[in-house]
């Protein structure tokens, strides 16, 4: 989307994010940002679009599609069957003790493998299956390895192995198994 301010928008909103998750909030802090985020939601709310007409998550060439829900991972190296990209995982994604939460990674995870499973030219696949691994915790604010391979294909099944390492240290792994979507199938 060239020339439209809306990556530079979701920037914002990541780091607006981790802020707000690592601030100890007061009172007066509390109700105005209750406030400017109540004015906010009166704006967007007669915007609302059907999903073909919706940025979010919807943008090509932007970190995570120009979403939020997951770490902002960006791709280093990508061929067809394989992607390693950077990611570091912001405050907003704390599980406990100085590690990512484990649904983040996850998440991280159905992003990334569902790279190389949709590749091809053949209809889209869904992620039929996704077992994640938790090796090692997942440090935070730091820039970290994940890696994702299809290794193989079998009919419609497209089998993605990915890893999460810190430097050497493997923190996570995944197997997934995405599933070529039947003409109609939503
Ligand atoms: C429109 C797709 C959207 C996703 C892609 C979006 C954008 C892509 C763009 C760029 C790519 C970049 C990034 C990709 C980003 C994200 C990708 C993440 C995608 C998701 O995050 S998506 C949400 C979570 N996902 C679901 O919401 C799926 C819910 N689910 C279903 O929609 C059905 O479940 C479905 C369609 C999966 C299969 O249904 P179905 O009826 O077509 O197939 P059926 O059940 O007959 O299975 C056929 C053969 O697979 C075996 N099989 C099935 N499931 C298995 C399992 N769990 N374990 C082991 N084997 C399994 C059977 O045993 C049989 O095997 P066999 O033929 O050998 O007997």
């Amino acid at each position: 989307m060239p020339d439209s301010a809306y990556p530079a928008m979701i920037d914002i909103l990541r780091d607006f994010l981790d802020d707000l998750a690592s601030a100890s909030l007061d009172e007066t802090t509390i109700g105005a940002l209750t406030a400017d985020l109540s004015d906010w939601r009166g704006r967007l709310e007669p915007l609302k679009a059907g999903e073909d007409e919706r940025m979010f998550g919807r943008v090509d060439d932007v970190p995570g599609h120009g979403q939020v829900m997951c770490p902002a991972f960006a791709i280093e190296e990508q061929d067809a069957t394989s992607v390693r990209a950077t990611v570091s995982f912001g405050d907003y994604f704390l599980g406990g003790n100085a590690a990512a939460h484990g649904g983040a990674v996850s998440l991280l995870f159905d992003e990334v493998l569902g790279i190389p499973a949709n590749s091809g030219p053949a209809m889209m696949a869904r992620t039929a299956y996704l077992h994640v691994n938790y090796r090692a915790i997942t440090p935070m604010n730091r820039p970290l390895t994940v890696t994702a391979t299809l290794y193989a294909v079998e009919g419609r099944k497209r089998f993605v192995r990915g890893e999460l390492k810190d430097g050497e240290r493997l923190c996570a792994d995944a197997d997934g198994l995405f599933l070529e979507l039947l003409p109609g199938q939503q």
